[in-house]
């Protein structure tokens, strides 16, 4: 007679661990747990419960298994990752689908069957001689809305590490849900290790994503972005989610922009990889509350959005004393950090762009480190990875908006921001003209240059609607119609806005200070309560000169010049046109379910800006706008 799967479970878990499973009343989970049990084959197997002890537990297995090494800061530790395994890997991350069903286009997709074979023959016996954690987390503040429960296998203390710093504990919601959760499940292997402890067999690194189970397989790859199920990896399952649902799931950071007379207005921005969602977020004035992943619900006609996580796993190149002084002071005390891929020397992290000297040797990705040490490719290694990141609580930040954070209804959207790097097209700043218009021209046709937090070549002009491109997981155009219909349900929609950081000269060099932004922020947030008029364009409303003159030097103390302004704000007629062209064509060739209303307010945007070279000229200065 075959045994249940609580009695395998029974069997096959220490007593002690096995209690900890009998507690949660839910078959679909004993019978996931039993099914994975079998085919890993763990020698030794850890369930962690919301208690302190667990969570220590798995810190000290993270140093004795050697993935994470204590630096000399208390709380402090360094993990590395594989150095060809340092980014997301875009090109084996697939989405399953089962015969006769057309995700359309951008998504790499394989057949479900083939895809499960695949997987699962990879990972059987995988865990032989390696411990398997069993860690259950939720997605959102706890008992919310927005809640989601998810179980997490992996045979990475790292990893469960990192799970522990950038999510809600959720083995007593597991509990009190009992067969009520319906919950998404991960299962990671990092596969054989070398001697210093990364993923070997990155040939057959590989990321599934089983829409139908609501399972991601991940494999032979320790890079958070592959492994870390609750983030990227959920990212997938909760898109389709809130798009058979009806509610937003987004690649945004949310924040708190602080108005006159104590006003709070929130914000969420959406920004692909490494476009600076973090360093917006963490931007001094304001006050964070998500860096990476928000839900937005509609409640009772008013846009709520909450942060997915409760930590920031967040890019460290660049990050210097002057420009992230809130991020910097967090780095440098004692709290709980795993630093990755960054050049370790007597203890001490160092990262390129930190503003201080970097030593010439130490342990980085490429393992011992020397300045002018070459890879298999001849390409000279730098002391960190552009991609190197740390990992810490939310807690830690002294910025922090806590009472939003936890708050189970999630806090009102006044505004939502989209951005890219884009060099040579946007403004630094505008106003969409409805929902509508804000969705379609800046949200759906948002284009961004590639970066190194995927693998592959950096700096290539990219599609990418609603920085979601690496994650979309239903055909984009059902994705954005959900959108459009989320917003005209709205009793008050949040006001649109676009930003660009990277606009450039002639020359190639920036057009803007990094800290500009705060700005662009305290004039958004004004907008949104109608306190400043604005210049209407073709292309939405851009701020006044005397508005963001007088703005500047409240903020940042600096004088804005007017060639400066008018360098900036011009609105840049061909590249806008060519633009929508790019735009049209990517929805009308590729996109077989692309809704009519993207192509009119389209088509409403290139007649706006026709209309206006043939009265100004192809580069128009926004001094010409606000005189008409
Ligand atoms: N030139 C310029 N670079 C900026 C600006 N803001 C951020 N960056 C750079 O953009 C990169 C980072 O972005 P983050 O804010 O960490 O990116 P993110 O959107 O949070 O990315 P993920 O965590 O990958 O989703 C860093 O290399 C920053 O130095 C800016 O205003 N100007
Ligand atoms: O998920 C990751 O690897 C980090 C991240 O935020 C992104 O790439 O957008
Ligand atoms: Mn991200």
């Amino acid at each position: 007679m075959e045994i249940t799967p609580i009695e395998y479970l029974k069997e096959r878990l220490e007593p002690e661990q096995f209690k900890k499973i009998a507690a949660i009343n839910n078959p679909e989970l004993h019978e996931f747990l039993a099914k994975y049990i079998k085919l890993l084959n763990p020698s030794k197997i850890f369930v962690a419960t919301d208690s302190k002890e667990d969570e220590e537990y798995i810190k000290k297995k993270a140093i004795e298994y050697g993935e994470e090494k204590p630096l000399a800061t208390p709380g402090h530790t360094v993990h590395f990752d594989n150095y060809y395994d340092q980014a997301r890997d875009k090109a084996n991350t697939k989405i399953l689908v089962p015969r006769g069903v057309d995700l359309g286009p951008f998504i790499n997709t394989k057949d479900r069957e083939e895809g499960l074979r695949e997987i699962h023959e990879l990972m059987k016996d995988i865990m032989v001689g390696k411990e398997l954690f069993i860690l259950f987390f939720v997605l959102g503040p706890k008992n919310s809305v927005f809640t989601i429960p998810a179980v997490q296998l992996t045979d990475s203390a790292y990893v469960a590490h990192s799970e522990f710093l950038l999510y809600r504990k959720g083995y007593e919601e597991f509990k009190r849900l009992g067969r009520e959760a319906k919950f998404l499940k991960f299962v990671h292997s990092a596969g054989e290790l070398d001697e210093r402890k990364t993923s070997k067999n990155l040939d057959k690194r590989r990321i599934y994503i089983d829409l139908e189970s609501e399972t991601v397989y991940s494999v032979n790859t320790q890079y958070g972005g592959n492994t870390i199920g609750l983030k990227k990896l959920a990212f997938r399952l909760t898109i389709r989610r809130a798009v058979k649902e009806g509610w937003l799931s987004e690649h945004m950071f949310l924040m708190r922009v602080n108005g006159p007379e104590g006003r709070k207005t929130y914000f969420t921005g959406a920004f692909p990889s490494m476009c600076g969602k973090t360093s917006t977020s963490m931007i001094p004035w304001e006050n964070i509350v998500g860096d990476d992943l928000a839900f937005i619900v509609d409640m009772k006609g008013e846009a709520r959005g909450a942060n997915v996580e409760a930590g920031v796993f967040g890019i460290i190149h660049g990050i210097n004393k002057e420009d992230d002084p809130i991020i910097w002071e967090v780095l440098h005390s004692p709290n709980e950090i795993i630093f990755s891929n960054v050049l370790i020397k007597d203890g001490k992290p160092y990262w390129t762009g930190m503003g201080e000297e970097i030593p010439n040797e130490g342990e980085n990705h490429s393992g011992k480190w020397w300045k002018g040490k070459k890879d298999a490719e001849g390409n000279e290694i730098p002391p960190s990875h552009k991609n190197a990141r740390f990992t810490v609580r939310l807690d830690a930040f002294p910025n922090l908006d806590k009472e939003a954070l936890d708050a189970p209804c999630g806090v009102k959207i006044g505004g939502m921001i989209y951005g890219g790097r884009d060099k040579d097209t946007w403004p630094p700043v505008r106003e969409a003209f409805d929902w509508t218009h804000g969705v379609i021209t800046m949200g759906a046709a948002l284009e961004s240059e590639t970066t190194a937090a995927t693998l592959g070549k950096e700096g290539v002009r990219q599609f990418n609607p609603m920085s979601i491109l690496d994650f979309l997981s239903v055909p984009i155009g059902e994705y954005i119609q959900n959108y459009i219909r989320f917003g005209e349900r709205l009793r008050e929609k949040p006001k649109i806005f676009a930003v660009n950081y990277f606009l450039r000269d002639e020359n190639g060099n920036w057009l803007n200070d990094k800290l500009d932004k705060a700005v662009w922020l305290k004039w958004m947030e004004l907008r949104v309560h109608g306190d400043v008029d604005a210049i209407e364009t073709p292309i939405g409303y851009i701020p006044k000169y005397e508005d963001l003159k007088r703005l500047f030097k409240q903020v940042l103390n600096k004088e804005y010049k007017r060639e400066d302004y008018e360098k900036q704000f011009m609105i840049r007629v061909p590249e806008l046109l060519a633009k929508i062209d790019r735009i049209e064509k990517i929805y009308r060739e590729k996109v077989k379910d692309a809704p009519e209303v993207l192509f009119r307010v389209l088509e409403e945007e290139r007649k706006r800006l026709l209309e206006a070279r043939k009265k100004y000229g192809d580069y128009i200065s926004p001094f010409q706008f606000e005189r008409a």
